[in-house]
């Protein structure tokens, strides 16, 4: 899929990107800038001083909240780096607080066999992405920007990534390990998640099951709602897609790659008007490319595209298929108005009377994302208790009487455990107790 990067906009200079400092200075400023808001906010939504632990749940039963609340920053001649306390005052890890790793160029090289290709386990616009050994044995993803100094775009997109990342933690985005600015070097060190992503298990052979699909849904929604709602200032993630949605290996997802996030405060004022069209083709808010007006709205553009994505099994942009077919959107809405949306049905869901409802309900929640208009869009919030209305229906619907899940199938992504946590999200400790009432 193509990206869209860079369709300047002529005038309207952006604020962020005049400002002529180094990485460290902007970061450091920003950190002290956010150091009494996060202390507010830690108060507010942290009964307790540890990062991972004892955070509230959402009604879902997810983990959350924002942190880490205070940033600080050092350099010294292994690298240049953050550290990061909360809002208790001091940066002692030994009091109780989070701090991240310190990442040296040596332990990087090491850690990736000097990024080695053998390692590599993506790409993307940013740059490149390796999966790294740490020297306590923990698997790690290594994003190593392109190298090129000069490139003032790849250098905002940068500390866009890493002070986004940093602002926030939730279970359903990756969480950032650490940061590492070294000569040329510009590198993310994020948690490995490593059962691929959406797109790759929507193309799989097998796909998802619908009850993964809504489950994968609410968490995405849960993320972004986090992200537009939770934190101090609005982030508007920019590129909601298959592809950036990781997947765990108890099929759950978090949501990456904050490269494109733009905050608000960051932003020229309140009025979110951009200089230049991010995302990717086919998940694009027409309203954000006509008026370049970038809301929280737009994402939830996006997001509808993803939900057809996810239902159909299809790409957003469909280039083989005959004409009528090669946007899904527009097709799938057409199959839904004429009340055939079980003809958008993903071939690889299996159908009975559950998961076509279950679908034609998630077509209809995303036409409402897919509104022309963003006042007529619902918010992420919003998004996340539809869904959970439509689990809620097709598991009391479908899985009274079901099959083993999975019986019918062998599923190259699912191990042992992702097939185990599926009966539990299905509340089917014993499948030999289930029997299966044919649609
Ligand atoms: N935290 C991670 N754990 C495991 N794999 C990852 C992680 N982050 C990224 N990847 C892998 O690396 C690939 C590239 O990721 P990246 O975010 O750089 O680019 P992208 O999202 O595919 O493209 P773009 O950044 O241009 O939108 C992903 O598709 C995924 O396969």
């Amino acid at each position: 899929m193509k990206h869209i990067s860079e369709m300047e906009r002529p005038s309207t200079p952006h604020k962020y990107h005049q400002k002529n400092q180094s990485a460290l200075n902007y970061i450091k400023a920003a950190a002290k800038k956010l150091a009494g808001v996060f202390s507010t906010l830690a108060f507010l939504t942290r009964p307790t001083k540890t990062a991972s632990k004892g955070a509230p749940a959402t009604p879902d039963g997810s983990r959350n909240y924002g942190q880490p609340p205070g940033i600080s920053c050092s350099n010294n001649k292994r690298s240049s780096r953050f550290k990061y306390s909360d809002s208790y005052g001091s940066s002692n890890a030994a009091s109780g607080q989070l701090v991240t790793e310190n990442f040296s160029i040596e332990e990087i090289n090491k850690a990736t066999q000097n990024f080695s290709q053998a390692n590599k386990i993506g790409e993307g616009g940013f740059g490149t992405v390796y999966k790294g050994r740490l020297g306590n044995g923990s698997l790690v993803a290594i994003k190593r920007a392109k190298k090129n100094m000069y490139d003032k775009r790849l250098s905002q997109e940068f500390k866009n990534e890493i002070l986004t990342l940093s602002r926030i933690e939730h279970l359903n985005l990756v969480k950032l390990l650490g940061y590492l600015e070294h000569k040329d070097e510009r590198i993310i060190i994020i948690e490995y998640i490593g059962n691929g992503t959406l797109r790759e298990h929507l193309d799989g052979t097998q796909g998802l099951e619908i009850a993964e699909r809504l489950d994968i849904a609410i968490d995405v929604a849960h993320a972004v709602a986090y992200l537009h709602m939770y934190t101090d200032t609005p982030i508007i993630h920019r590129d909601i897609k298959a592809s950036n949605i990781l997947i765990t290996e108890k099929l759950r997802a978090k949501v990456a790659d904050f490269g494109f996030a733009r905050l608000a405060a960051e932003d020229p004022g309140a009025t979110h008007i951009s200089t230049q069209i991010k995302g990717t083709a086919g998940y694009l808010d027409p309203e954000y490319l006509r008026t370049y007006q970038l809301t929280e709205k737009s994402d939830v553009y996006s997001f509808g595209v993803l939900l057809v994505e996810m239902v159909t099994g299809r790409h957003p942009i469909e280039s083989k298929r005959p004409l009528s077919e090669r946007v899904t959107t527009r097709w799938a809405m057409e199959r839904l108005k004429e009340g055939d949306a079980v003809l958008a049905m993903d071939p690889k869901l299996r159908r009975n009377p559950a998961s076509n409802q279950a679908v034609e309900r998630v077509l209809k929640l995303a036409r409402q994302c897919l509104a022309p208009l963003r006042q007529s869009r619902p918010s992420m919030r919003k998004c996340a208790e539809v869904l959970w209305g439509i689990r809620k229906d097709f598991r009391e619907k479908a899985f009274s009487y079901s099959p083993c899940p999975s019986s019918h199938r062998s599923d190259n992504f699912l191990n042992k455990d992702a097939r185990k946590n599926r009966h539990h999200a299905f509340g089917l400790e014993d499948c030999d107790n289930y029997k299966f009432v044919s649609a």
